[in-house]
């Protein structure tokens, strides 16, 4: 892709994202791609068939024209799967899953290549007989680089994989939140790969896609009891972007598995980009059996952890492309100006990499600076969230949490309770009806109320104005 194509792709996105909002962005359009612009059609990616239908049916005409705005002449959008090519690729690279278990062991030797590669494979295939989703092979336990947003997130998963069938399951389940590109896929993955390897237990990752669609074709070929079996046969359950489960007789399945698994001791390990809590479609009794185990959140990456995730991709590459260098101030600097995820991070040494390969060039600060500026994003806003800002109100005017959700009404409550509804509904993308939920189950007139009350209020009132401006600096510092 040329850096005009970059740039422009760059500000198509900008639109998109104001023109959606940014809740909307970020759970559709954050991990679409630019494969290529060809006269007048655009080729987009996303990574599932779900995401794939999703915009097709919803926004494919919004796409379509944040693009005629950068480029009139584009009338067609095409978008593909990105899984399926990411996954063709064979298995080339090392299992490190299998090396490293083996490394662990006192009595381990060396393990060949070849040996390597059959072994991945054959877990893969092991894996794929099951029903699972696809697995990446690089994505282990060997290439995950733990910091300080992922250290607790890194132990727990390394638990749940080091497990043997029949040891007590610790947390169950295991539910991991982080933000789009900090690494969730990777860790479950990893988590798959390394559970897999020992050959006594049975690890299914499965996307909430791929468990969608299982269930609705088992229904279909009457196959549904089979398929329930099948899934309840299995020692750990490893469920990834739980927030794309949809459809109410998939959620009443889902929370079946979840039961009978978990009551049955075997382990189930989730990911989503919320906590349960924030799982808006899913109903109480599923929230509040996912919350009921370990819930653990990634934080955004640290510039450490950004180094050491830029080095260890070097690394990768260096095996393929020996001659492939990244000086060290090329690399602080990356780490430094690429704050957002690990996909950029990774989308920027592979523009080095393609870069300095077909021009022949090495890798230089000039270079970098010009190949990645698209990547260097103005710092976002802080997304906040509505337990913070219960918390924060709760904390400056000397109530309880359980007090604003209550149904009390007393004026010491009424007040910050309407406070803390104003701060929702302006600080956050929440609507009306769903800040009334998070309030103890209220109506959306009554949050309407609140927030016009505070509203008019702030403006006669100092005092209160006053205290508004400083909750708003708290929860945005
Ligand atoms: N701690 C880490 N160590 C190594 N690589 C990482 C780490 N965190 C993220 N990455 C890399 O960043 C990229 C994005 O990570 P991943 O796909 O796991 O994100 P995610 O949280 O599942 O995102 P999404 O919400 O879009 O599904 C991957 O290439 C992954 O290998």
């Amino acid at each position: 892709m040329t850096n005009s194509e970059q740039e422009r792709w760059s500000r198509v996105k900008g639109r998109l994202r104001s023109t959606v909002g940014e809740d909307v962005y970020t759970s559709w359009f954050a991990r679409m791609d630019l494969e290529a612009v060809q006269d007048e059609s655009v080729h987009l990616s996303v990574p599932t068939r779900f995401l794939k239908s999703w915009i097709q049916a919803h926004y494919a005409e919004r796409v379509l024209s944040c693009w005629q705005a950068e480029m009139p002449e584009v009338h067609r959008i095409d978008l593909s799967v990105r899984t399926a090519m990411r996954c063709a690729t064979p298995a080339k690279e090392a299992p490190v899953a299998v090396e490293a278990r083996r490394a662990e062991r006192s009595d381990a030797k060396p393990v060949s290549n070849e040996v390597r590669t059959s072994a991945a494979a054959s877990l893969a295939t092991s894996h794929d007989a099951l029903g699972g989703s696809p697995l990446d092979p690089r994505l282990t336990f060997a290439s995950f680089v733990v910091g300080r947003a992922n250290t607790l997130a890194h132990a727990a998963a390394r638990q749940v994989a080091d497990g043997r069938r029949g040891d007590p399951v610790m947390f169950n389940p295991l539910y991991i939140h982080a933000g789009v590109g900090l690494g969730k896929t990777h860790l479950l993955q990893a988590v798959t790969w390394a559970g897999n390897a020992g050959g006594e237990r049975k690890v299914l990752y499965l996307t909430a896609e791929k468990f969608m669609y299982g269930f609705v074709a088992a229904l279909k070929s009457q196959t549904a009891l089979a398929f329930k079996e099948a899934l309840r046969g299995i020692d750990v359950l490893v469920i990834d972007d739980l927030q794309f489960l949809q459809g109410k007789s998939t959620q009443a399945e889902f929370c079946h598995t979840l039961n009978a698994l978990i009551d049955a001791g075997r382990q189930v390990v989730i990911a989503a980009d919320r906590p349960p809590s924030d799982l808006e479609s899913l109903d109480d009794r599923v929230r509040s059996r996912l919350a009921g185990g370990l819930v653990v959140e990634m934080a955004t990456l640290g510039e450490d952890l950004r180094l050491g995730i830029l080095k260890s991709r070097v690394a990768a590459a260096r095996a393929h492309h020996a001659s492939f260098d990244v000086p060290e101030p090329v690399l602080d600097y990356l780490a430094r100006s690429i704050t957002h995820n690990g996909r950029d991070l990774e989308g920027a040494i592979n523009r080095l990499l393609a870069h300095s390969k077909l021009n022949n060039q090495p890798v230089t600060l000039d270079m970098a600076e010009r190949e990645v500026r698209d990547l260097v994003r103005p710092q976002e806003p802080k997304r906040i969230k509505i337990e913070d800002i219960q918390r924060v109100v709760a904390r400056q005017y000397n109530v309880s949490r359980s007090d604003l959700l209550s149904s009390r009404r007393t004026a010491n409550v009424v007040r910050p309770r309407q406070v803390a509804m104003y701060l929702a509904k302006t600080l956050t993308l929440r609507s009306l009806p769903e800040i009334g939920r998070r309030f103890g189950g209220r109506d959306h007139t009554t949050v309407l109320h609140a927030v016009r009350k505070i509203e008019a209020l702030v403006g006669k009132d100092i005092t209160l104005n006053d205290e508004v401006e400083s909750l708003k600096r708290q929860l945005q510092d």
